[in-house]
């Protein structure tokens, strides 16, 4: 055997899907004893009228099982079980092409490229990687437009889907596979894209696994090798070529003026006289392929036998190294000792020593993650929509109390001010936290599918790239209404703001972990409402009679620390308040019928918030539980992401 014809050999790539059944909660069994066995340099197509359970063993493949179902039979590749560390190797391009819709391809692509290529390619080999799959799948003139989504256009449907393959193709997966690629393509689309797809995998000797509805005759005679699926059992499988070979062979006559792939299809459709015949004859198939399988597999085990002691004779012993390549599946024996036998059975049992996966770094996902993240919260945060909104609310804000007269009429309304401020100021991130989270961790939840990053590297960079984005409402409102209001000087601005902010960050949190509730965006919608209308009516600005065995609700008021803290700082360092004629405070009335001319007829600040129903907590323990609400919020989101919802 020449060196040539035994590296071709480990080159070879084998998936195989052994005798695999899939039942899904209910008992309904979904597939039935299905074989697949598919070689690097091919592509094979798995069809089958609706419902077949293409989806479903494309899914198994990829190891995405519906919840509470069971599953038996083997899915290997080299007869090696696939574990899910080498399932993190293979691309998987999924029917829906999930994607942040405000990023442009470039930067969609530039995103992939930093999370799915190893960490040891520099900047300048990850761009031109990125490069060479544009030109491939012919983006190069889309690479400026937005992905676009529902409402706003963007990238045309089949650059959606080009866009897709080229994120799973940008490091060459040794095993691809494609759920309805060429759906919603027509048909000049759909061959264009099939071409493409044959000509990398042969390049790159890689395996395509592909289901395809109704494909035309040119697009189906792209592929090797077919799955025929009806009622998810194995109708046909084998080289395209011999299908129709196939039918005539068992009695299902082909009509010569039709489209093989039509044919396929029509022979297995419900009303098919030929159907269970047909299916009995998958079934013995399937049998036959199981032996099959099972003689190639303990063939294989003894040529890795060879292949390692080939390599070790060949010298790579004596400087105690010897590597095995065998697809993308390569061991490192380190020791002078190498023996074959043992590293025989290391590559049969150990999937630890094999470096399937290209390890990024956490630090280069949470720069990534970080600089996408930035991106898309900007068009969120600081939408158009949300500046105009802002301005809107600073401008009657500043009309309606422009300079209030320091009056005991008016302490009423110096009060509502500042109760509407914060509650703005934190009620707006509350309600953008929830609407936009959960639709952030639909795309978060697909991506992490395929391992593509950790939900800490994700959910550290959200929360530091969004802070300083969610400043900036909070500034653009209280800078202009303050010094319109007239609250009081500098020092207590500057502390309000502070807190404030502070305030409306801690009502992000609270927002995502109210996102976080349930997989019902509605029921969360429902449980933050509650929240919200419970927060303002126990805070103590409504209803001043609350029942004394109710009096602790008001605690779970988030907006009354940061609203108790506002009162306190404006109020103690603004100027007094002239008293009204006849007056309801002690202090003015005191003075006038002491006959004390001198004494000043007003009300300073603190007698104001002495008078406030409520207890005010001092400064500090304001400023102490808003920071705690801060981490602690921030701190529950993770750990309800991390442990609850497995996202
Ligand atoms: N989690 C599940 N629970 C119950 N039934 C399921 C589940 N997943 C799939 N099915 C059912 O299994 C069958 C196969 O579904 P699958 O999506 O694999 O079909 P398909 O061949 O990909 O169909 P299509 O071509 O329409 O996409 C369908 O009847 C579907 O309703």
């Amino acid at each position: 055997m020449t060196q040539e014809t035994l590296q071709q050999q480990q080159q070879q790539q084998v998936l195989t899907v052994r005798g695999v059944n899939l039942t899904v909660e209910g008992g309904r069994q979904i597939l039935h004893n299905v074989h697949l066995t598919a070689k690097s340099g091919s592509m094979l197509a798995v069809m089958g009228p609706s419902g077949s359970g293409k989806t479903s063993l494309m899914n198994l493949i990829c190891g995405r099982r519906p919840p509470s179902s069971t599953m038996d039979g083997e899915i290997l590749l080299n007869n090696r079980k696939v574990t899910s560390r080498m399932r993190k190797s293979f691309g998987y391009v999924t029917q829906e092409d999930v994607f942040f819709s405000q990023l442009t391809l470039k930067q969609t692509l530039w995103f992939f490229s930093q999370v799915k290529l190893p960490s040891s390619m520099t900047a300048k080999d990850k761009e031109k990687r990125v490069n060479e799959v544009v030109e491939l799948l012919q983006l190069t003139k889309c690479l400026d437009t937005k992905i676009g989504g529902m409402s706003d256009q963007g990238l045309s449907g089949g650059e959606k889907k080009r866009a897709n393959i080229a994120c799973e193709l940008l490091r060459n997966p040794k095993v691809l596979l494609l759920d309805e690629p060429t759906s919603g393509l027509d048909s000049s689309l759909a061959l264009k894209l099939m071409e493409i797809l044959g000509r990398w995998v042969v390049e790159q000797s890689s395996i395509v696994v592909t289901s395809i509805h109704q494909p035309s005759s040119q697009t189906f005679h792209e592929f090797h090798e077919l799955l025929l699926l009806a009622d998810g059992q194995i109708a046909y499988s084998g080289r395209r070529e011999l299908m129709v070979e196939y039918f005539e062979g068992i009695g299902v006559p082909f009509h010569k003026h039709w489209n093989a792939a039509d044919f396929m299809l029509e022979v297995v459709k419900e009303s098919s006289q030929h159907k269970a015949h047909i299916l009995e004859n998958g079934r013995q198939f399937a049998e036959r392929a199981k032996q099959e399988q099972q003689q190639l597999a303990s063939a294989s085990a003894s040529q890795v036998h060879l292949n390692l002691s080939y390599q070790a004779d060949a010298g790579s012993r004596q400087n105690g190294l010897a590597g095995l390549d065998e697809g993308s599946v390569r061991i490192r024996f380190t020791s002078p000792d190498f023996s074959p036998q043992a590293a025989a059975a290391k590559l049969q049992d150990d999937s630890e020593g094999v470096h399937l996966v290209h390890e990024v770094s956490w630090w280069t996902q949470f720069l990534a993650l970080s600089y996408r993240g930035f991106l898309v919260s900007r068009e969120a945060i600081l939408s158009v929509q949300v500046l105009v909104q802002t301005a809107f609310v600073a401008f009657i804000v500043s009309v309606l109390w422009f300079q209030v007269a320091k009056t005991e009429n008016n302490i009423a309304d110096f009060i509502s001010a500042i109760f509407f401020l914060t509650s703005y100021v934190t009620f707006a991130p509350f309600f953008e936290a929830i609407m936009t989270f959960y639709a952030d961790l639909a795309i978060v939840r697909h991506e992490r599918k395929s391992g593509m990053y950790r939900i800490g590297a994700y959910y550290l960079a959200k929360m530091v790239v969004e802070i300083p984005l969610l400043l900036v409402v909070p500034i653009f409102i209280i800078a202009p209404a303050y010094w319109c209001v007239g609250f009081a000087d500098f020092g207590a601005f500057a502390a309000f703001l502070v807190v404030i902010t502070l305030n409306s960050l801690a009502s992000q949190g609270i927002g995502i972990v109210f996102s976080l509730l349930s997989t019902n965006p509605r029921t969360n919608m429902t449980f933050a409402f509650i929240y919200m209308i419970f927060c303002f009516l126990t805070g103590g600005f409504f209803t001043k009679s609350i029942p004394f065995w109710f009096d602790w609700a008001k605690y779970l008021s988030y907006i009354r620390y940061c609203y108790h803290f506002g009162l306190i700082i404006i109020l103690e360092r603004t100027d007094d308040f002239r008293c009204g004629e006849p007056s309801l405070y002690a202090v003015c009335n005191r003075n006038s019928t002491a006959g004390n001319s001198t004494a000043p007829l007003t009300i300073p600040g603190s007698v104001i918030l002495e008078l406030q129903p409520d207890t005010i907590l001092p400064v500090w323990a304001n400023i102490i539980v808003t920071v705690c609400m801060f981490f602690a919020f921030r701190l529950l989101g993770y750990v309800i992401l991390r442990f609850c919802r497995k996202v």
